[in-house]
């Protein structure tokens, strides 16, 4: 019988992606899965409209690290957009010091505005230990707290499996069986892509 699991269709526009800034931080370990996860997932980004150099990529070393990862980086490019509101006022903390301001307005090309989602991407795979149960709950629960704390999307893009060969076909490169299965890294690109638009219109109070 084939299965009825698995996200519905994407949907095929995305209007006003155009402006829009995604993170993707992402752990080390298991680095073959890794890979063409966050491959999956700027491909789908792109295809959704955003601009590749709004797409911003860091690392941390393990699964464990994510959490504050997302976190910090979120911080980060809050931090860096009100400082580039600053500069593009002529310098506010220069006249405040009570000097002329040499910096010259300039238009950024690339968007150094505040993530409006991030993807967190590790590969869990369990061991001869506890190690990966407890990574798993804590990594879950605290990319969840990040995002209802930071009222940005932050994207599960964690896979918690029980054998390398179901990572590698949730990376679409399975090894077996002929079937290489399916990358859950475009699922999680359009996924940060929708819900970044849909936080934004509601922080607007937009409504449909
Ligand atoms: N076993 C896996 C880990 N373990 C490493 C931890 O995430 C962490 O980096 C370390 O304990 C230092 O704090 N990480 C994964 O992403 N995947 C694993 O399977
Ligand atoms: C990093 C560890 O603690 C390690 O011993 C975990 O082992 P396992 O992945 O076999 O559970």
């Amino acid at each position: 019988m084939t299965s009825i699991k698995g996200p519905a269709p994407a949907p095929t526009s995305f209007p006003g992606s155009e402006k829009l800034r995604i993170g993707i931080v992402h752990a080390r370990w298991n680095s073959e899965v890794i890979e063409p996860l966050v491959k999956g997932a700027v491909e789908s980004i792109v295809k959704a409209g955003v601009k590749p150099e709004n797409i911003i990529i860091d690392s941390v070393p393990g699964s464990w690290e994510l959490p504050i990862g997302t976190s910090r980086m979120i911080a980060g490019s809050q931090i860096q957009a009100s400082s580039n509101a600053n500069d593009l006022m002529g310098g506010a903390t220069s006249l405040l010091d009570g000097e002329a301001s040499t910096t010259t307005p300039t238009t950024p090309k690339k968007s150094s505005g505040p993530l409006d989602a991030v993807i967190s991407i590790g590969v869990l795979i369990k061991g001869q230990t506890m190690h990966f149960e407890y990574i798993a709950e804590s990594c879950c629960q605290g990319l969840m707290r990040v995002g209802l704390d930071t009222s940005v999307p932050v994207i599960l893009g964690v896979l918690t499996v029980l054998t390398e060969e179901q990572a590698l076909k949730r990376a679409g490169v399975g090894r077996q069986d002929g079937d290489k299965g399916h990358n859950h890294g475009e699922d999680w690109g359009f996924a940060a892509v929708e819900m970044a638009l849909k936080t934004g219109k509601w922080a607007a109070g937009q409504l449909e």
